[in-house]
């Protein structure tokens, strides 16, 4: 097993209600299985991951244990070696698939489901800001092709956001599909009252994203009793175990993200279960490098279902480790066809 460590600024910080991400930081993974090298990365996000420190630490005693993890990294995956680091998991978990699609010729969503998708709708991810610069980067956003937008919320006043997502849908029109994402911001009755100014409006959210504190299933539950507008969980999944959040009757659709959930295999199996639950998934990077972006690409490009994906967050960055095989274009990912991720390991290791 070989690692790289990597560093990237984002062009300009993203701002959310718990923060600003400016920087990027983590590690490269590669893997020897089945006669091919596979790649992963982890890029962890501490409130949704292990710290950079502890990622690094996790992943540098299985480069150590060389011996064993040569052999078979997948037994790390499964022995709870990695079950306090899911960066690191996610790392490992993406490369011994990419190793193993590229052994069996095939793009890795087609290795992981017979009938993946080979593009997806993916939605343009615009920070808070204020009432002109959110309507600017919404209509930037269309113009480009975006027919969703999902927009921060949270950081200001409800009464504020609720004029930023007003002049948005004055801006855009009723076609354009938005989505709200307070990252925990809120108690239950600044929700509620977030809720029914929206829906009095008719401003018609496609989903409000974690309005409460992570641990609040509970509240969650009850928002959705007293709203028509559909409820997200995504910071609920990595602090609570997700078959909770979906046997809490708490949400409309759940935000997967790869990396806080410790994996592919892992957004794999939570969506089985979403589904047999009848809650939708969405697939969203933690703005991560070109590695662990084309993973979630593939990931989200094996589940059914037509929902756009949080994956448009290459332009936040101001560099990246390789060329981008899936740019977005007119607001859709298309799925590289060439085995594997679709990206040359050579290209990132040298
Ligand atoms: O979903 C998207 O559009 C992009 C991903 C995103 O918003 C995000 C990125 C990093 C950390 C948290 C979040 C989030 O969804 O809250
Ligand atoms: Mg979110």
């Amino acid at each position: 097993m070989r690692l790289r460590e990597f560093a990237v600024d984002l062009e300009t910080p993203l701002s959310t209600a718990k923060g600003d991400i400016e920087r990027r930081e983590g590690l490269l993974v590669a893997v020897d299985v089945a006669g091919e090298t596979g790649v992963g990365e982890a890029t962890p996000l501490p409130g949704w991951t292990e710290s950079l420190a502890d990622c690094r630490d996790a992943l540098a005693d299985l480069a150590e244990g060389d011996a064993v993890a040569d052999a078979n990294p997948e037994s790390a995956l499964e022995d709870g070696t990695l079950a306090d680091a899911p960066a690191a998991r996610h790392a490992v978990s993406l490369a011994v698939s990419d190793a193993r699609a590229r052994a069996a010729d095939r793009p890795l969503a087609a290795s992981l489901a017979t009938d993946s998708h080979t593009s997806l709708p993916v939605n343009a991810t615009l920070g808070d800001d204020g009432p002109e610069a959110t309507v600017e980067a919404a209509e930037t956003a269309v113009e480009s092709g975006y027919d969703c937008l999902k927009l921060k919320v949270g950081a200001r006043d409800p009464t504020d956001d609720v004029a930023r997502l007003r002049a948005v849908r004055e801006a855009v029109g009723p076609d354009v599909s938005l989505r709200a994402d307070a990252n925990a911001a809120w108690d239950r009755w600044t929700a509620d009252r977030f809720l029914d100014s929206v829906e009095e409006r008719d401003l018609d959210l496609d989903y409000l994203e974690q309005p409460l504190p992570a641990d609040e299933l509970d509240g969650h539950a009850v928002l959705r009793r007293l709203h028509d507008t559909p409820i997200a969980l995504d910071e609920s999944l990595a602090a609570v175990p997700p078959q909770r959040a979906l046997a809490s009757n708490a949400a409309d659709v759940l935000v997967c993200k790869p990396m806080a959930l410790g994996g592919p295999d892992r957004v794999r199996d939570l969506a089985a279960r979403a589904r047999d639950a009848g809650v939708d998934v969405v697939v969203t990077t933690t703005i991560d490098a070109v590695v662990a972006r084309l993973g979630a690409l593939h990931v989200a490009a094996s589940l059914p279902g037509d929902r756009a994906h949080g994956l448009a967050t290459a332009s936040l960055l101001d560099s990246d480790l390789a060329v981008d095989p899936a740019p977005v274009r007119e607001g859709r990912m298309r799925v590289p066809e060439a085995p594997g991720l679709g990206i040359d390991v050579s290209a990132l290791f040298s």
